[in-house]
């Protein structure tokens, strides 16, 4: 019950169409219920001119104003009805609106953990399903609930009136057959459940196959693939006929009672009219009224289990939304719209409005390049000095971290290092070791578990997630653009850029020559048919897109082979200028990177071997040197090393 009045109480923005909602349905039943009167009067006009006790003239002007009467109350039911319904499907897709928003909002906020194991094709499909059950059971609710009341209440005491034991029976119907619909449609919930499940990991699985066709392809796995997928639906067949047995198996049981009960009564109804006791206008209303009896009756029942339903799906939903968020800013552990969301309160920019919610002014970042900093000359021949008086771009304190807090063993253990304003630094250490890892904990992916983690002295616990990622511009080893034109892809982290600022950005990652060749040039759509950028191109647009953030520290995963050597010279050279002037965190597939920084952090075991620059440590004889002389042995299984560093020379 809770889970149903907080459904209802989910949106209330939408009370005014609610409200108009349940004052058209109750007009129309009203009007619905005045129809077997004026019948009932012709009726009974018309029996009595057959029997003589009026004349036929009379008759007929009665009958002539009653079936006026009817029209009217005919048409104004058949506009209010329209009305309604107009602002039932306004209401519904405004409730698919804020759900689906809310929803999608929600997800945006979590923390990265979430994202480590729900399954995006499930994520989706949950989020299809439960919008479509808690809309049609809204819709239906304000469409129906109060008609169904009305017509009710209208129609027991009507009867009443007529003969008690008539509303007695009736009485007893509604009660039992709701009860009778409520413990079927909560088995029939048990199966659906398990048929969710089955439909949500195929799903899944789906969406992740289309996403990765060539992997798919490149292991012939095509047909173990659809077999997986054939048999979790196989499975919710099987499951169907379960559900779908025992469903219309009570559901007979059910319409058999009511039939029954109704049997009764028309008996009833006849015999007393047959004894007098009624008149023959009064049977055909009461016939009316039975006959409209049955509609709330069955309302009724698809109401229970709609509800039921909506209950069930919005479990998932309500789960998702009380789902902590990620951390804002230093104030608490969430933003004030999550707050907001995990009361269920309404938010303004719900339905299309304004997000009011972020509060704060746009996030401030230092200008740069700054003048306090000395660059370094981007060879790693002269490294940058940092002032003295001068904060590092990034400090890493004692930080410690595990992706599962049970972990025996940390993934990074008390890293200490720093990135001065202005300089490079690269991390060194075997695949797996945690470079990636300092890198999410640097965009505060995660919260450190040990340690602290400072950004222009600031320590990153306090700041506001948005201000500190403002602050970074990342490009990744897998570029992942979206679909969309090439210009909003550049143009992701500030969408009003100008042309002028895209065509630079795009200039300055050496993309420009080739997006000016295509058809459209900057607003070709990516991923449309026809059009496949390569693996060069793609990482090329990604740095034009880092470009254009323009920010004072540089996330970079570099990529591997992925790419030919004169795409790798051009996306080398592309990172080359993006580094200048920017304090730069590297995580690095290729020795000359590595030496051309001005830092490097070697990791070994989780925790920092060494920290220096490329000629001190290529004389320490720590993991550099060795890689260094890996590099030049040049056997295969020097090769074969390196490559467990992720490097490949
Ligand atoms: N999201 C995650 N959830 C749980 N464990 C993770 C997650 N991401 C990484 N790990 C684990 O953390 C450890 C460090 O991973 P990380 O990706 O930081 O290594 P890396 O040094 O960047 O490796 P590579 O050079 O191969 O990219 C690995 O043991 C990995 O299995």
């Amino acid at each position: 019950m809770t889970s149903l009045v907080r459904i209802l109480r989910f949106a209330p923005q939408l009370n005014r169409l609610y409200l108009g909602i349940a004052v058209s349905s109750v007009l129309a039943a009203v009007l619905t219920l005045a129809t077997p009167f004026l019948i009932g009067a012709a009726t009974d006009r018309i029996v009595a001119a057959i029997a003589g006790e009026t004349t036929v003239e009379d008759a007929v002007v009665a009958v002539t104003w009653l079936a006026v009467a009817f029209l009217a109350v005919e048409v104004t039911t058949t506009l209010v009805v329209s009305v309604g319904g107009y602002w039932g499907d306004v209401m519904a897709a405004r409730m698919r609106t804020i759900l689906s928003t809310r929803y999608f909002d929600q997800l945006l906020h979590l923390p990265q953990r979430y994202f480590d194991t729900a399954i995006t094709g499930r994520v989706t499909n949950r989020l299809n399903r439960t919008i479509n059950e808690l809309t049609q059971f809204l819709q239906f609710f304000a469409n129906n609930a109060f008609t169904m009341l009305i017509t009710t209440t209208a129609v027991l005491v009507i009867t009443a009136f007529y003969w008690w034991p008539l509303a007695i029976l009736l009485a007893i119907v509604f009660p039992v057959y709701m009860w009778l619909t409520a413990k079927t449609s909560a088995k029939w919930q048990v199966w659906e459940g398990e048929k969710n499940i089955e439909v949500d990991m195929a799903s899944g699985r789906f969406a992740e196959v289309v996403s990765q066709m060539s992997v798919v392809r490149a292991y012939n796995r095509q047909d173990h693939e659809l077999a997986g997928f054939r048999e979790r639906f196989t499975r919710t067949v099987g499951i169907t006929r379960k559900q779908s047995r025992f469903w219309h198996g009570m559901d007979a049981w059910r319409r058999l009672a009511l039939n029954v009960v109704f049997g009764a009564m028309y008996l009833i109804v006849f015999v007393r009219t047959a004894q007098g006791l009624f008149s023959v206008g009064d049977m055909v209303i009461l016939l009316q009224l039975m006959n409209m009896a049955r509609q709330p009756i069955f309302s009724m029942s698809f109401l229970v289990d709609s509800a039921q339903r909506a209950v069930a799906g919005s479990k998932d939903y309500f789960e998702v939304l009380a789902e902590e968020r990620e951390r804002a800013g230093g104030a608490g552990p969430q933003g004030r719209g999550a707050a907001a969301v995990a009361a269920g309160q309404p938010r303004a920019d719900d339905d299309g409005g304004t997000d009011v919610r972020r509060g704060g002014a746009a996030p401030s970042r230092p200008a740069q390049p700054r003048a306090d900093v000395v660059p370094g000359d981007g060879t790693g021949g002269v490294p940058a000095q940092p002032r003295a008086d001068v904060v590092p771009a990034v400090r890493f304190d004692e930080v410690s971290f595990a992706y599962d807090p049970d972990a025996s063993r940390p993934v990074l253990d008390r890293v200490s290092f720093e990135i001065p304003q202005g300089q490079r630094v690269a991390l060194v250490g075997e695949s797996g070791g945690g470079k990636s890892t300092i890198a999410h904990l640097l965009m505060g992916l995660y919260p450190v578990t040990g340690g602290r983690i400072e950004v222009f002295g600031q320590d990153v616990a306090e700041l506001d997630l948005a201000e500190l990622r403002e602050r970074i511009a990342a490009v990744f080893q897998e570029p992942s653009l979206f679909s969309g034109t090439v210009r909003e892809n550049i143009a992701y982290a500030d969408p009003a850029a100008s042309d002028e600022r895209v065509r630079a950005a795009a200039e300055a990652a050496y993309a420009h020559r080739f997006v000016e060749a295509f058809d459209d040039g900057y607003e070709q759509v990516i991923g449309e048919r026809g059009l496949r950028l390569s693996g060069g191109q793609k990482q090329r647009i990604a740095v034009a897109r880092a470009v254009l953030k323009d920010a004072p520290i540089l996330v970079l995963d570099e990529a591997t082979s992925a790419l030919d050597t004169k795409s790798e010279r051009l996306v080398q050279a592309a990172l080359e200028d993006l580094m200048v002037g920017r304090s730069s965190l590297i995580v690095a597939h290729r020795l000359s990177t590595i030496a051309s920084v001005d830092r490097i952090v070697t990791l070994r075991g989780g925790r920092v071997q060494e920290v220096g620059t490329p000629a001190e440590l290529a004389e320490s004889g720590g993991i550099y040197a060795q890689l260094l002389r890996l590099q030049k042995a040049g056997t295969k299984e020097a090769r074969k090393m390196l490559k467990e560093y992720g490097l490949s020379g």
